[in-house]
């Protein structure tokens, strides 16, 4: 309604206007206009006759451009200089061109203004067969297309499109691409190319800044790039490649060949350096190049580092240029060095304005999901600091004392800090000296990140965060970022963070040199299938270290009982034992070889075992993630390694979460039929409170996984079948509150306390 009053109202305010103007003569123009029309209509009559015949020049100006283009290729192809023909000749000369006019013609053709144009889904940009194929067949059409000649092509200075480069040719090497461009181009085509030669001398490994806006850029100039005009049926294809006979008589094509080969055989074997590369994590880079303090060198060439990793070369520079970096790299890459190394020189520049201060500020924190990475991630600054008087650091974990804590904090200020999160809010929460530290900080690293950021710690790291400083760079590392995690991490690093991926987008988050498989079986089985894949691979390597993840703290220790009781050197750390008990586990498991180690996550992200030759995973992981981080603790430092994940058929599902990766099935194994008795009597030996205690902490965890605790009566079947396995008669009692707060109440199978 608004709208109409407004268009009358202006449409009689015009009218008023033009009485105004027509009633009185200003000098210029006639009143009327011929049809009786006023001036203004008048003026926007020839407006709009103006714009149609601006419209029909530029599309005449299109048509001749595309007949201009059409007739040079016609031109090319009859081998013809351009000039003698004309858009509209009337008989074009069909001649076969020499095979180097043909690919000029191609290349030219694409690298013309305007090219991208002109590329359409009929010159099938994708499903095309590469230009260059690994091994030249017989058809000389193909044997013809000498990579030489390809790069005189692009030598004209044209700047190439990504568009036009995925066409033209991967031996074009269009090096002023960037990297990230380059790398979304060569996932899409990898599935299509044998040959991705040229493309996959992007390091695949090494570090890729993706800045969220020059992301965003490549992204459009992808879009651009694959405009959708076309040649239509003037287009050259394939097929009229294919050489005459007549063409090979008097030509010696075999020099041309032999040079092809070795064209071929050289970026082979480029290539196969290149993959090796890959699967190497030490860059080319020597600390000694890296601008880091000569104490931090000296100590780390002392420890036998040399050269960075490909993590650490590609984050460095930027986390010493003060910016805050969401960083992601597989694991056993180095990411602990990788903060360490500008965490040091944070420290060393605050110090140089050496100020003296009353209560000196803490001004690195590093905080981590669990006290064994907290523990080992000191002591690997420890080992760079090594030549730094003055400087040193601490750790603040769970399972001390809480006074001990504090009597170290007031007899060695450290400047650098490593914490978990409880324990660092207590310091927070009971010492007000504490915080005031906190104010100078100039540093805050999430170590394993994303779960940091999970729901379990996200509550303590609002509260820590709040009490930081907000002038400090944050620097936020993990070998798996999921997206939802690339938004809460919003709430550490400052807007315009950099995201440093050195997995790269499509790439798997697991190492190519880790062989990963799953079993299926019921659950009656798991335990002699367990002990049948350590007998194997006991038998197998003879330095073996196996480390057996379970779903709980509970079953781990029933799994380590029973594989005790069968005679496996077996050790356990879960969440129930004493720190020091952990800490004394952790360490001879580190330093030993031919030994296994049952576990629940508490080892599953961040601790370095050096050498693990194979990781049993019994039963599902929490997520995606957990799968990986816990596959992590093999095949680090880019050793091979092996991962084996042993699931219930029902638990099958979540092979979905983890269908990118290169996990294969396995058949069962042909199981001795004594095992069934030798683990049927070693389980009875087995304290019936342990058994109890298992049932309870299984049905806990997947009761409170998503799609295992949606369907309370099947879980509960579900848990009696684990409980018959694990030898108990009947499913224990439940508390009445335990049982109401896991929404059991009531559920058949469920046995309430009285
Ligand atoms: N520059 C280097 N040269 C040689 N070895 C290195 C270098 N940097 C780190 N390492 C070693 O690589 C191993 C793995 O390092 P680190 O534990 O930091 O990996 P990570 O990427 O943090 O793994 P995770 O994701 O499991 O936490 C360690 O043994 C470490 O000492």
């Amino acid at each position: 309604m608004y709208s109409s009053i407004l268009r009358r109202h202006s449409s009689s305010s015009s009218k008023l206007l033009c009485t105004f103007f027509f009633a009185r003569p200003m000098g210029g123009g006639p009143r009327t206009f011929p049809g009786g029309i006023n001036k203004w209509q008048w003026k926007r009559l020839h407006e709009k006759k103006a714009r149609e015949k601006e419209k029909r020049l530029l599309d005449h100006e299109k048509q001749l451009y595309e007949a201009r283009i059409r007739s040079q290729i016609r031109a090319k192809l009859a081998g013809k200089p351009v000039s003698e023909f004309s858009p509209d000749s009337d008989h074009p000369n069909h001649n076969p061109m020499s095979p180097q006019d043909h690919i000029k013609a191609l290349a030219d053709r694409f690298m013309k203004e305007g090219a991208e144009d002109l590329w359409n889904d009929d010159d099938g940009p994708v499903k095309s067969p590469p230009l260059l194929p690994r091994r030249p067949s017989n058809g000389l059409s193909r044997q013809i297309e000498p990579p030489v000649d390809l790069r005189k092509l692009t030598s004209h200075g044209r700047s190439l499109g990504p568009g036009n480069a995925r066409i033209v040719s991967r031996a074009l090497k269009p090096r002023h691409y960037s990297v990230q461009v380059r790398r979304r181009f060569r996932r899409n085509e990898s599935s299509s190319s044998d040959d991705g030669s040229d493309v996959s001398s992007g390091d695949e490994f090494s570090g890729r800044l993706v800045d969220d806006d020059v992301e965003l850029r490549g992204r459009r100039n992808v879009q651009k790039m694959m405009s959708s005009a076309a040649l239509g049926k003037y287009d050259v294809k394939i097929k009229r490649r294919v050489m005459p006979k007549s063409i090979d008589e008097g030509d010696d094509f075999s020099e041309q060949i032999e040079l092809i080969r070795h064209e071929l055989s050289r970026k082979n074997l480029a290539e196969e350096e290149e993959k090796g590369d890959e699967e190497s994590i030490l860059s080319q880079k020597r600390f000694d190049e890296c601008g880091v303090s000569p104490l931090t060198v000296k100590a780390l060439s002392s420890a036998g580092y040399v050269q960075m990793t490909r993590v650490q070369e590609a984050t460095l520079d930027v986390c010493l240029e003060g910016k805050d970096a969401l960083v992601k790299a597989k694991t056993g890459t180095g990411k602990s060095a990788a903060f360490l190394l500008p965490a040091i020189e944070a420290v060393l520049k605050a110090t140089s304005s050496n100020r003296i201060q009353r209560v000196p500020p803490i001004l690195v924190l590093i905080l981590c999901p669990t006290r064994e990475i907290a523990s080992q991630i000191a002591a690997e600054a420890n080992v760079m600091l090594k030549y730094h008087d003055g400087i040193g650091v601490q750790t603040l974990i769970g399972g001390t004392r809480f006074k001990f804590d504090q009597k170290r904090l007031e007899s060695d200020p450290c400047q650098i800090i490593v914490a978990t999160p409880g324990r660092l809010l207590d310091h927070i929460e009971n010492k007000g000296s504490f915080s005031v530290r906190l104010m100078g900080l100039k540093m805050l690293v999430l170590d394993e990140a994303d779960h940091l950021l999970d729901l379990g710690f996200r509550k303590d790291m609002e509260k820590i965060v709040d009490c930081l400083p907000r002038q400090r760079q944050s620097l936020l590392f993990s070998a798996t970022v999921p997206k939802e995690v690339r938004r809460i991490s919003q709430l550490v690093l400052k807007k315009e963070h950099a995201f440093v991926d050195t997995v790269g987008l499509g790439n798997a988050e697991t190492h190519a040199k880790v062989r990963q498989s799953y079993l299926v079986a019921p659950h009656k089985l798991h335990f002699q299938i367990v002990y049948h894949l350590l007998k194997d691979h006991i038998l197998q390597v003879p330095d073996y270290k196996v480390i057996v993840f379970c779903t709980t703290a509970m079953v781990t220790s029933l799994v380590f009982l029973l594989l005790q009781e069968m005679k496996v050197n077996v050790r356990e750390i879960h969440s129930r034992k004493p720190q020091i008990y952990r800490t004394r586990i952790s360490e001879e498991f580190r330093e030993s070889k031919r030994l296994v180690l049952i576990t629940s996550d508490v080892s599953a992200r961040g601790i370095n075992y050096p050498d693990v030759t194979l990781v049993i995973q019994m039963g599902i992981p929490s997520d995606r993630e957990q799968y990986i981080h816990r596959l992590g603790r093999t095949g680090r430092e880019g050793k091979e390694g092996e991962g084996i994940l042993l699931v219930a058929p029902w638990e099958e599902y979540f092979l979905d979460e983890i269908k990118d990766l290169p996990i294969e099935k396995f058949p069962l194994p042909l199981l001795d039929p004594d095992l069934k008795l030798k683990v049927g009597a070693s389980m009875d030996k087995i304290d019936t409170s342990v058994k109890e205690a298992a049932y309870h902490a299984w049905l806990g965890y997947y009761n409170s996984i998503r799609e295992t605790g949606r369907d309370k009566t099947t879980l509960v079947e579900l848990a009696n079948q684990f409980c018959e396995s694990i030898g108990l008669q009947k499913p224990p009692l439940l508390f009445r509150k335990t049982a109401l707060k896991m929404g059991l109440k009531g559920i058949p199978g469920i046995r309430i306390r009285r």
